[in-house]
């Protein structure tokens, strides 16, 4: 059985998904106390997974403490809360549910605009207090205004085409947006400059990043137009409050709405949430009961997958894997990890990995197949676990240079993986693998030797002048130590050989030290392949 824990007020539905499965045991955990990293790390290695939303901070240290965590799921989008660095050097896959919240934030958002263009939140307020405040709370349009979206992803984007409907003028702000794309929205796209100056209302819609950190600060909200109105259902770090403050109160800026806060909840006393023209929800954007169970849904059976199939969908950390794609790449994943493991073990630390595909791998995903393949090169000489998901990183950590190429010239094989490695003295430093059947792993080249080997178990790997009297030798010495050989696979050119030998039980450093004294015999490795 597996053991996820669900925090965060999560809808139901995530439990009941994860214990349909039958293998997947829940703990629903909202209790506020145990939600700050602290006391999370002293739990949270009981668990394989854990299902969070945006009031759980999973810090490096709660990391540190998750023996056995393979996944964090966040139901919702933004993972700002979850330390992704740590996660992906322990192994640990860090998804989201994108596009389960899209629309109910947008709504949010243009709930905030409308709220904050006819002052219903004050309104309100106002007449519980027993007021009429008829001229007070004067408002303003919305027709014919200029919406500027600071970021046009899956929420921006809606918030652009709702806006259009209610006959607004919208422009929007983000690089990674072609200009054709948004006319095809209807969205005329500026740079950040152009959009302070002329929105008329600002909703922002970007991640929080290092580059959108503080994006709205004394200077760029100087840069908007006068009487110009911001709305944040973000992330609370896009807006530098005390900024926000000082333009609202000095009424270069008529109003703000903020969903979200540096730090949530925020403290009370904060100057800014007594402002009479700003306007405010407890990070709602998400909350409808239609998105929240949207977001359970996906993130549960996303969760699952991973956890009982290996399969893995909107990972932040890690390419995604759909069922099929997944059936279609295991055989190369194993090939990949087992040349991985063999050239590692024969060439020992390596600082240059060249990876190229060619064939029906090459149409595949192959990020994970190069990760499959660390992970068996980088098990070959060191301690820290490794698996498909830390592989890269701790390959990058190591200085290890990693390139991946394909190549449609070489037609012999259906599919081929070719590994090339530097720093080999006494072994081959390149090695080419490819799947027959759809199934079986075979190495077919070693170095400039053509071969048909199963790399599988414990393989002993020789190099020798080809001169009569190798394989008698081999095989006679293995035999005396009583070593079984289940396989003798031989290649050569020139005068070159390699021989490739399947053994049922390891062979001892005497047996080794033995096959080498033969003159001819140029190198002898022993490795493990699992
Ligand atoms: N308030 C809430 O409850 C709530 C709910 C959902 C999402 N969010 C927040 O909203 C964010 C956006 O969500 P989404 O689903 O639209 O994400 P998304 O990834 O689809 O869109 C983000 C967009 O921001 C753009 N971007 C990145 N850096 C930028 C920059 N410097 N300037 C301009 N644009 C930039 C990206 O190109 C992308 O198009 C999330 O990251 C999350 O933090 C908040
Ligand atoms: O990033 C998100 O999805 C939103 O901020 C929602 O956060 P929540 O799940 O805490 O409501």
């Amino acid at each position: 059985m597996y053991r996820v824990m669900i925090r965060d007020n999560m809808s139901p539905v995530a439990k009941d998904i994860l214990e349909a499965t039958g293998r997947i045991e829940v703990v629903v955990d909202n209790d506020k106390t145990t939600s700050n990293p602290e006391a999370l790390a002293k739990v949270i290695g009981e668990f394989d997974g854990l299902a969070v939303r945006s009031g759980t901070r999973v810090t490096a240290h709660v990391i540190e403490n998750a023996g056995r965590l393979k996944v964090v799921g966040r139901a919702g989008i933004g993972v700002d809360n979850i330390d992704q660095a740590a996660a992906t050097k322990k192994g640990i896959v860090v998804m989201n549910a994108p596009g389960g919240n899209t629309v109910t934030t947008a709504e949010h958002a243009l709930s905030m605009m409308f709220a904050l263009a006819r002052n219903i939140p004050q309104a309100t307020a106002s007449l519980r207090e027993g007021k009429w405040e008829k001229k007070r709370l004067i408002g303003v349009e919305i027709t014919g205004k200029v919406l500027g979206i600071v970021g046009l992803g899956h929420i921006g984007r809606v918030v652009a085409e709702r806006a259009l409907g209610l006959k607004m003028k919208v422009i929007a702000a983000d690089p990674f947006v072609s200009p054709e794309a948004a006319v095809k929205m209807g969205v005329h796209l500026v740079d950040l400059d152009q959009l302070l100056a002329q929105s008329d209302f600002i909703t922002l819609h970007v991640p929080r990043l290092k580059e959108t950190e503080n994006l709205i600060n004394a200077d760029t909200l100087a840069r908007m137009k006068p009487g110009a109105r911001l709305i944040n259902c973000s992330r609370g770090e896009v807006v530098n409050l005390d900024d926000l403050y000082a333009a609202v109160s000095g009424g270069h800026i008529a109003g703000a709405a903020l969903d979200v806060f540096p730090k949530e909840p925020p403290d009370p006393s904060l100057p800014i949430l007594s402002h009479p023209n700003i306007i405010f929800t407890p990070h709602l954007g998400a909350s409808t009961g239609e998105a929240q169970v949207n977001v359970a849904r996906m993130i549960a059976q996303q969760m699952a997958a991973y956890l009982l199939d290996g399969v893995i969908t909107n990972a932040v950390n890690f390419p995604s894997v759909s069922m099929e794609e997944m059936a279609r790449l295991r055989p190369h994943l194993n090939l990949a990890e087992k040349m991985g493991a063999l050239i590692g073990q024969l060439v020992g630390a390596v600082h240059d990995v060249t990876v190229t595909y060619s064939g029906e791998i090459s149409r595949l995903s192959t990020r994970p197949v190069t990760h499959a393949l660390l992970k068996g090169l980088l098990g070959a000489y060191t301690d820290t676990p490794i698996n498909y998901v830390n592989a890269r990183a701790i390959a990058l950590d190591k200085g290890i240079r990693v390139r991946e190429t394909t190549d449609q010239s070489q037609e012999d094989f259906s599919s081929l993986i070719k590994l090339k490695v530097d720093g080999a003295q006494d072994a081959p430093n390149e090695i080419w693998g490819t799947i027959y059947e759809n199934k079986y792993p075979r190495l077919i080249r070693m170095g400039d030797v053509y071969l048909d080997a199963i790399p599988d178990g414990s393989m002993i790997v020789i190099q020798n002048i080809d001169e009569p009297g190798v394989i008698g030798h081999v095989g006679t010495t293995l035999g005396r130590h009583n070593v079984n050989i289940g396989r003798f696979q031989l290649g050569r050119r020139d005068d070159r050989a390699v021989c490739l030998v399947n053994i049922d039980s390891p062979a001892d450093e005497e047996t080794l030290a033995e096959i080498k004294s033969l003159p001819v015999i140029l190198s002898v490795k022993q490795v493990h392949l699992g």
